[in-house]
């Protein structure tokens, strides 16, 4: 079955890369020519060329020919992305592949699609993954999550690759929740390490960040093993320890008073934002995000963010 990816960011260039190694995938991007020309992805998947099975597009109805679309454009563009084009992916099988919530409404992004192209399926693929692992082919386990199981089952197939293993649910919520929150659990871990507060003060953080991704997803009526599996755990470990991440990065530039680069895609600071506002709405504590929210606001900085973590009720675990 034929796949195209929408949105050439790291991202859906990697993936495309990577599926392309067993069939033929057509990558569109807004600007598609130097690609075309050079069969890389020189400014944001340096040194991974394009198997010849990858085609690469500037025209959005030549790659909405396929009927499985991934779709990898950074979460707050996702809805006005659809809707632009909702008239060439109406029908299809739509996979979201970007993490996060969408400040304003605090939806993840199968619940974005369900409002703006209401006749496709929609489905996420989500998961602890660097772009360039999986585009140099390093062994990646990701969660394809898809409310009908049919379907599910289907798209698991279509998309895994011989280095690219995927598991399914039928937990969209938690899946999205997962990849949404475990991004602001890096930017709070990220800026503990970067003010040099240590190895234990990033461990508390993430342990406790896991508690709050766990309330957060009771709170939505995700299952706790979705948060327990990849899509949660998987991708808050790889994410809250590593400097290839770029939250972790943004994060470690706060608690080192540098400024971080606006132009990079840094997910966790919008949804930071928008999942503090859902807390607040429905009165759900979550500390480390309401932190991070203050932090990326210039509200507090990381010792005050953390004396108010410290000082807390002491409580049970
Ligand atoms: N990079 C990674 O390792 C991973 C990323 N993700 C997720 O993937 C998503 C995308 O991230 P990533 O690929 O890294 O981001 P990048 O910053 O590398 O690229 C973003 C891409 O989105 C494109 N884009 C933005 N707005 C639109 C639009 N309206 N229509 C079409 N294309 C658009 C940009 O196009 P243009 O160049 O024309 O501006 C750009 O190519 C994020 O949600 C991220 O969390 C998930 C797992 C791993
Ligand atoms: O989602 C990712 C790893 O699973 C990529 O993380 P960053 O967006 O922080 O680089």
């Amino acid at each position: 079955m034929s796949i195209s990816v929408l949105g050439a960011g790291a991202f859906g260039t990697a993936l495309a890369i990577s599926l392309a190694n067993k069939g033929p995938v057509t990558l569109w991007a807004r600007e598609a020519g130097d690609m075309q020309t050079s069969r890389q992805n020189a400014a944001r998947l340096p040194d991974c060329r394009f198997p010849p099975s990858l085609k690469v597009t500037g025209d959005l109805q030549e790659a909405a020919q396929a009927p499985i679309l991934l779709i990898a454009v950074p979460m707050q563009k996702l809805r006005d992305m659809l809707r632009e084009h909702a008239a060439l992916l109406t029908g299809k099988q739509l996979v979201a592949c970007c993490k996060g919530m969408e400040i304003g409404t605090g939806l993840g992004p199968v619940s974005i699609i369900a409002q703006e192209v209401p006749q496709a399926t929609a489905a996420i693929l989500t998961g602890p993954s660097f772009a360039s692992d999986i585009a140099r082919g390093l062994p990646t386990a990701l969660t394809l999550g898809c409310a009908d199981d049919t379907t599910a089952k289907a798209l698991q197939k279509a998309l895994t690759t011989d280095n690219l293993r995927l598991y399914r649910t039928t937990d969209t919520i938690g899946a999205e929740l997962g990849g949404a929150l475990k991004n602001v659990i890096a930017i709070a871990c990220g800026a503990a390490m970067g003010a040099g507060l240590g190895e234990s003060a990033r461990a508390a953080l993430l342990t406790r960040g896991f508690a709050e991704m766990k309330r957060l997803a009771r709170h939505l009526d995700a299952q706790p093993d979705t948060l327990a599996g990849l899509s949660g755990f998987g991708d808050l470990v790889l994410t809250c320890t590593s400097a290839q991440s770029r939250n972790y990065r943004l994060g470690q530039s706060i608690g080192e008073g540098r400024p971080f680069d606006q132009t990079i895609t840094v997910e966790g600071a919008a949804t930071a934002r928008a999942v503090h506002a859902l807390a607040q709405d429905s009165g759900l504590d979550l500390p480390i995000t309401a932190v991070v929210a203050a932090l990326i606001e210039n509200r507090q900085n990381v010792s005050s963010a953390m004396a108010i973590l410290l000082a807390r009720p002491l409580k049970e675990e």
